[in-house]
């Protein structure tokens, strides 16, 4: 499966720019198809779900024209569309499905609808019975209830239609968009409670712009008009989307901040700006203009833990989820029943997420209880094909927590460029990278440096040391990769200060010696060894700052790091270093045979085909072999210092 491996972060700050709402993007492409007169809409998202509705109405007869930058001009159809025969499929995107099936319908044609697996297990029963009522012809070619479709000629003109609410806002949406096209004055009623009243806010507005007013009694009745036509408004701009601002939202309430989104403000027609008020509700610091919002962490650093209802705001209410692993308490998020028909149960995938990170979960039929853990665990976030499960996890990062994202492409449903602009904010926890043969000097400078800056250190030539001594003792051939790769997985080891414990032995001497040495290169060349060595290193990268010695930690283990050097020595140099250490130690060497072994593990190291030893392009080089401790160190210091330096400058 393909993954992405985010880094723990420091924290975040920095603007951005949104991607167009998707809500306000399939509106405006399906109205402007259906009105007279040719609709230039700019900032258009460009994202699966509306390249899928773009493709339904090319199918259609309608003529769009995308540009690059974001432009999409329509010539619309001035009502039903001309072509009478088509079959679609729609993917997972519901903004296209649920409104082109109530156009289809009153479109007197012969369609078929159908989409992927997850999107035939989503209900569109309300939305059918609705259309029946007035008499269109739809027939389920799956299950009773759910697509896929086929919609065959009707006479849909009737005057009354019930619909219920309680399910998804969307059935309304799509009638609301659907009924002008009989000419007749529809009346529609809406059956039990309406959720998600802000979604069918932004249809309103649309209709309105497009010349088409609805009158409204409350959120249970709606007139359209006898005579109602679709007029393109000649230009139209889709805002930000505001459920994509919400990570952002979060990122700076949670990381420090500020964070600010531009493209949403306090004018927009989306209900999930209100994510925003939630945020504050939790403390955090928020600012807001005509255009931008921005988010900063709460005047004492951690948010509050909170109760609310949030039905009004069911997809930004994700990111609340994630929030509440960051709260000083336990968090209740209320009424959101919604989620369980999205492009994934998403209540359900939420509390398994939510565990896998540390946290308690009860699960509701239309709540989430989540008990924050005391520290977050690094896990591997499986996503379900929900491009909101992908970016909510994000935001896990940011409790100095490392976090896998599984099938991070499913982003591409809303948000493509997700993770690079995620990136464009985001402060990870910085690593210096120090790699390099062996005896040059590598673990004294790497623990001399790390002292220096307050940073955390990796000596991660000790875990092979103790991988070997492991083997030692189980009596395990240093080749037996099956049985090498179990002990590394299981290792029983502690770092206490600067002792290395193996069970409750301290073994910080014994794995420095000869038979650990050789050991180590040896069992160092097993891939699979290698791999199951890999996350334990990760998991010391941890804020402040890591400083990681090794030969691979610059080329695989952090790859990202902001510093890598390769310090080196001639061979020389580096038997008398090592011969001096034993002497001091009083263990007996020779230096020609440091030197022999000195070559033999270099050779070995720089041979072996997984992580091979090798200065990086990118890796600054330390000679030392004309250099005492102290100048090493400082070198190091300094290089880092500077670079920091620029960046800040
Ligand atoms: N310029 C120098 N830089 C670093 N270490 C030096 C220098 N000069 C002498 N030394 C000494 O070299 C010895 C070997 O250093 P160290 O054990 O840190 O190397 P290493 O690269 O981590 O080795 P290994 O890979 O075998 O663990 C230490 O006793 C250290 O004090
Ligand atoms: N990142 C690393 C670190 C070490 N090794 C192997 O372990 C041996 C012992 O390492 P020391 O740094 O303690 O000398 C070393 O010879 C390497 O074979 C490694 O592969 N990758």
């Amino acid at each position: 499966m393909d993954f992405l491996d985010l880094p723990p972060l420091l924290g975040a700050r920095g603007t951005l720019r949104l991607p167009g709402s998707k809500s306000i993007s399939n509106r405006s492409l399906l109205l402007a198809a259906l009105a007279e007169g040719e609709t230039v809409i700019r900032d258009l998202l460009d994202s699966d779900d509306v390249d899928r509705m773009l493709e339904a109405l090319a199918a259609l007869g309608v003529e769009c024209a995308r540009e690059a930058d974001g432009t999409c001009r329509v010539r619309g159809v001035a009502g039903p569309f001309p072509v009478k025969q088509a079959d679609l499929f729609l993917g997972n995107a519901g903004t296209a499905f649920r409104p082109l099936t109530a156009a289809l319908a009153l479109s007197g044609g012969e369609y078929r609808l159908s989409g992927v697996a997850r999107m035939h297990e989503r209900p569109i029963g309300d939305l059918v019975d609705g259309l029946l009522e007035i008499g269109a012809d739809i027939e389920y070619l799956g299950n009773e209830g759910y697509p896929p479709l086929a919609i065959h000629p009707g006479q849909a003109a009737g005057a009354l239609v019930r619909v219920r609410g309680d399910v998804s806002s969307q059935f309304l949406t799509a009638l609301l968009m659907a009924l002008p096209l009989s000419g007749r004055e529809t009346v529609i009623e809406v059956v039990g409670e309406l959720i998600s009243r802000p979604y069918v806010a932004i249809t309103l507005d649309l209709m309105a712009r497009f010349g088409v007013e609805v009158a409204r009694e409350g959120w249970r009745r709606f007139t359209i008009p006898a005579g109602a036509r679709y007029m393109s408004p000649g230009e139209l701009f889709v805002e930000g989307d505001a459920s994509s601002a919400s990570y952002f939202l979060a990122a700076g309430a949670m990381g420090g901040g500020p964070v600010r989104v531009e493209g949403v403000g306090r004018h927009s027609i989306q209900g999930d700006v209100r994510f925003a008020e939630a945020l504050a509700q939790l403390g955090a610091c928020i600012d807001m203009g005509d255009n931008w919002i921005e988010a900063s962490a709460p005047e004492g650093g951690r948010l509050k833990a909170f109760d609310l209802d949030l039905n009004h705001i069911p997809d930004a209410a994700m990111t609340l989820a994630v929030a509440a692993l960051f709260a000083d308490g336990p968090c209740r998020l209320r009424n959101i029943a919604s989620w369980r028909v999205k492009e994934t149960d998403r209540l359900a995938a939420m509390a398994i997420e939510l565990r896998k990170v540390g946290a308690t979960v009860e699960e509701g039929a239309d709540y989430l209880y989540i008990v924050p853990p005391a520290r977050l665990r690094p896990a591997a976030i499986d996503t379900y094909d929900d491009h909101r499960m992908a970016m909510c996890f994000s935001l896990v990062t940011l409790g100095d927590c490392r976090v896998r994202i599984n099938d991070p492409k499913c982003v591409n449903k809303t948000f493509p460029e997700y993770f690079r602009v995620f990136a464009s904010i985001a402060q990870p926890v910085p690593v210096i990278a120090i790699d390099g043969p062996s005896a040059s000097g590598k673990g004294t400078v790497a623990a001399r440096v790390a002292a220096e800056l307050g940073w955390h250190y990796l000596d991660s030539g000790a875990l092979y040391r103790l991988v070997a001594l492991a083997a030692i003792g189980e009596d395990v051939s240093f080749d037996d990769e099956t049985e090498v790769e179990a002990l590394a997985r299981e290792l029983p080891v502690r770092f206490e200060h600067a002792r290395i414990l193996l069970g409750d032995e301290d073994v910080t001497d014994r794995i420095r010696e000869e038979d650990c040495s050789i050991g180590a290169s040896r069992v160092a060349v097993l891939p699979s060894v290698r791999a199951a060595l890999f996350d334990r290193q990760r998991d010391f990268r941890r804020a402040p700052g890591l400083v990681a010695e090794g030969r691979d930690m610059g080329s695989v283990v952090f790859v990202d790091a902001a510093y890598k050097f390769f310090l080196t020595a001639s061979v020389e140099a580096r038997a008398q270093r090592r011969h001096k250490q034993l002497m001091d130690k009083g263990i007996a060497a020779t230096l020609h045979d440091l030197r022999n072994d000195l070559q033999s593990r270099d050779e070995r190291d720089a041979a072996r085909v997984v992580a091979p030893l090798r200065q990086l392009a990118d890796a600054v080089l330390v000679e030392t072999t004309s250099m005492t401790v102290e100048e090493a160190v400082s070198f190091v210091l300094e290089n880092v210092r500077a670079r920091q330096a620029r960046e800040v400058g």
